[in-house]
């Protein structure tokens, strides 16, 4: 044996000790490829370098590195490797009809694919495709599964990890013997720029196992350079040349935040989608029926391959997995594969299930009493593992509100009101008003403003309508003074959420719920008003700058003032014109105002240019006193 092979023996040895298994799938070729032969000189050091940096692999990114390499050597994986794959890997889909999309969405897609990628003319210049949705409901999947069906290249762009500037750099950088100087550091734009340069021009590097017959190709880009969420106008700028110069279709994958899609509206705002003419598909999260196929056909495949290891949940349980992961595959998936373990540790003791009551004859209804608490217990129990926290679209947490569905009382959960306060006997509600508040990612007193537009056409009774808006007002009081409105805001919508469900006599037990039917909802006028009342809080500002006056105090007594002026009785002047006393009322802009002050003939706005700064003859002090009382 030579001494360098025992040498690479002994440094694959150590390698191994600590890499792995995190990386155990490259062990085999580090073992006798990748091992250090000898001390690497500063050039090789910097070649190996070189190597991580972005520019010098097709994908810019060693992380990325890292994935192609274990998805290039998966192919060679055991069967133990294969065991501790996440199931998220594991049963990754492999054909269009194992994705849990909806066969329309995947449909579109395919549409647009074989037009841009396939089918594509010699000038067609580069497309452009915005795929949007929540997170998890397999857009990159679809792309994936897609473009491997078709017979496509997939480029994929992951952010580059900004390397840390280390005191050997700066040595590497200025080392006079090195043949050739490289200064590692490069914008993100620079990067993102220099990518889809190379993507476009040159074909992916051939990794072992892919097809060499294609050359149609696709980038994708899911990982959005931070930078352009500070500078989105440099990303078009990237684009508007890309739709120019592309030679292949360009695909953009933004998912949904809790805050709804404000991403993609920052990034991609209507001007420049319809600019660039982006094609955009939306979709939608995995439908329940499609995700519990594909947890039971992976609950059924580790059963049979486990051979009783894997403690697979039964139906009930997958179907709250379901229900708790939001749509989300991945969480789903996720969720089971945890559940699924059997290892002690991650078992909690049920303290309810241990001090259960002895075994013997039961009533139907304290059977059912249990099953609901068993049932509960086990949804805490998956939930703490895998739950997802399931926000609500702002218009079903409107309705679960306003519709206000209530479940028969029993005995047990509802203790009787006494005689004199029957008339506020209630069935229990089916969901906890302050949860559904929390879930709409909205603030207590915004959420209060949609109630507070919407809540009159769910009331039939005048009594009822009285009544629920004495709540509102409260839960208006609540949040009035700015101080205290951050801790107030949750209980300002308690009282408001309950109030008006509690007001709703026509809905009060279960056995009357009546189909109410669809009513549409609004967007409260509030916001409206309050954009301009800001405006004109601005203009006035603007107008009467010299006065040193709060917006408050303008709009509450010099405008009303001004207004007062085109009383004729007051008013010794011309008569004034009707538009004009129109253009006086408040509120009022700017321009509308100074176009009333000229042709009044009385004043021009106060304190726009001295020279011509006068009032009107009726004007109680002049600005400067008042500019003065204001002072002391
Ligand atoms: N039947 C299936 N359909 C879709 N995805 C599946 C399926 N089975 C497993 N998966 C896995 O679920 C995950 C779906 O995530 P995917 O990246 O496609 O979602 P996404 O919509 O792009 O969301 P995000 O933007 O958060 O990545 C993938 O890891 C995929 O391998």
């Amino acid at each position: 044996m030579s001494t360098t092979s025992y040498r690479s023996k002994i440094a694959s040895a150590k390698l191994t000790d600590w890499v792995e298994p995190s990386f155990e799938d490259l062990c085999g070729i580090s073992n006798s490829s990748f091992a250090p032969q000898t001390k690497p000189s500063g050039l090789v050091r910097r070649q190996q370098k070189n190597k991580e940096h972005p520019l010098f692999i097709n994908s810019s990114h060693s992380e990325f590195q890292k994935t192609k390499r274990s998805k290039y050597f998966s192919r060679e994986k055991s069967s133990s490797q294969i065991e501790n794959d996440p199931w998220v890997v594991k049963y990754k889909p492999e054909t269009q009809t194992e994705l849990a999309v909806h066969k329309k969405k995947i449909e579109e897609v395919e549409v647009w694919l074989k037009a841009h990628a396939v089918q594509r003319q010699p000038k067609q210049g580069g497309s452009l495709l915005l795929l949007t949705g929540p997170p998890g409901c397999g857009k990159t999947a679809t792309v994936q599964v897609l473009a491997k069906d078709l017979g496509v290249q997939l480029q994929e762009w992951i952010n580059p990890i900004l390397m840390n500037f280390r005191r050997d750099d700066v040595k590497n950088i200025f080392d006079c013997e090195s043949s050739c100087q490289m200064f590692s550091s490069q914008s993100q734009t620079g990067l993102f720029q220099e990518f889809l340069l190379r993507a476009n021009k040159y074909t992916k590097l051939q990794m072992v196992g892919d097809s060499t017959e294609t050359d149609r190709k696709l980038i994708l880009v899911e990982d959005m350079p931070n930078i352009f969420y500070r500078e989105p106008a440099s990303l078009h700028q990237i684009l508007r040349r890309f739709v120019q110069t592309g030679r292949c279709p360009l695909v953009f994958i933004v998912s949904d935040s809790i805050s709804g899609d404000i991403n993609q509206r920052l990034l991609f705002p209507k001007e420049i989608q319809e600019e660039l003419s982006f094609s955009n598909i939306s979709f939608n999260p995995v439908a329940p029926t499609s995700m519990m196929k594909v947890l039971n056909r992976i609950a059924t495949s580790e059963t049979n391959w486990s051979g009783g290891r894997v403690a697979v949940p039964d139906k009930t349980a997958l179907e709250l997995l379901c229900c708790g992961s939001s749509g989300d595959i991945r969480n789903a998936i996720n969720s089971l594969h945890f559940s699924s373990l059997t290892d002690s540790s991650l078992q909690r003791p049920n303290k309810r299930e241990k001090t259960g009551h002895k075994p013997g004859k039961l009533s139907s209804r304290a059977k059912q009493k249990q099953n609901l608490e068993k049932s509960l217990v086990k949804q805490e129990h998956l939930q703490a593992i895998g739950g997802k926290d399931a926000s609500l679209f702002l218009f079903r947490a409107l309705g679960k509100i306003l519709y206000c569905k209530r479940e028969p009382a029993t005995e047990s959960n509802l203790p009787r009101l006494p005689l004199h306060l029957s008339v506020h006997e209630r069935d229990p509600l089916l969901v906890e008003p302050e949860a559904v508040v929390e879930k709409s990612h909205m603030p207590g007193d915004l959420f209060n403003l949609y109630l507070h537009q919407n809540y009159l056409d769910f009331l039939t009774d005048i009594d009822d309508v009285v009544r629920a808006s004495k709540y509102m007002s409260t839960a208006d009081i609540l949040t009035g003074d700015w101080n205290s409105r951050a801790a107030l805001r949750e209980y300002s919508a308690s009282v408001a959420t309950r109030g008006v469900m509690h007001s709703n006599t026509a809905r009060a037990y279960a056995h009357c719920q009546g189909r109410v039917g669809f009513k549409p909802l609004h967007k409260p006028q509030w916001l409206l008003i309050n954009k301009k009342y800001r405006e004109n809080c601005l203009a006035a500002k603007t107008l009467f700058s010299n006065f040193c006056l709060t917006s408050l105090c303008l709009q509450t007594q010099l405008l009303p003032y001004l207004a007062l002026l085109t009383n004729p009785m007051r008013n010794q002047g011309p008569k004034i014109p009707d538009h004009i006393k129109e253009a006086l009322d408040v509120p009022i802009s700017v321009s509308e105002l100074q176009n009333a002050l000229k042709s009044l003939k009385l004043g021009s706005a106060p304190g726009n240019d001295s020279s011509d700064c006068f009032y009107p003859r009726h004007w109680p002090i002049a600005p400067e006193e008042t500019f003065l009382e204001i002072e002391t």
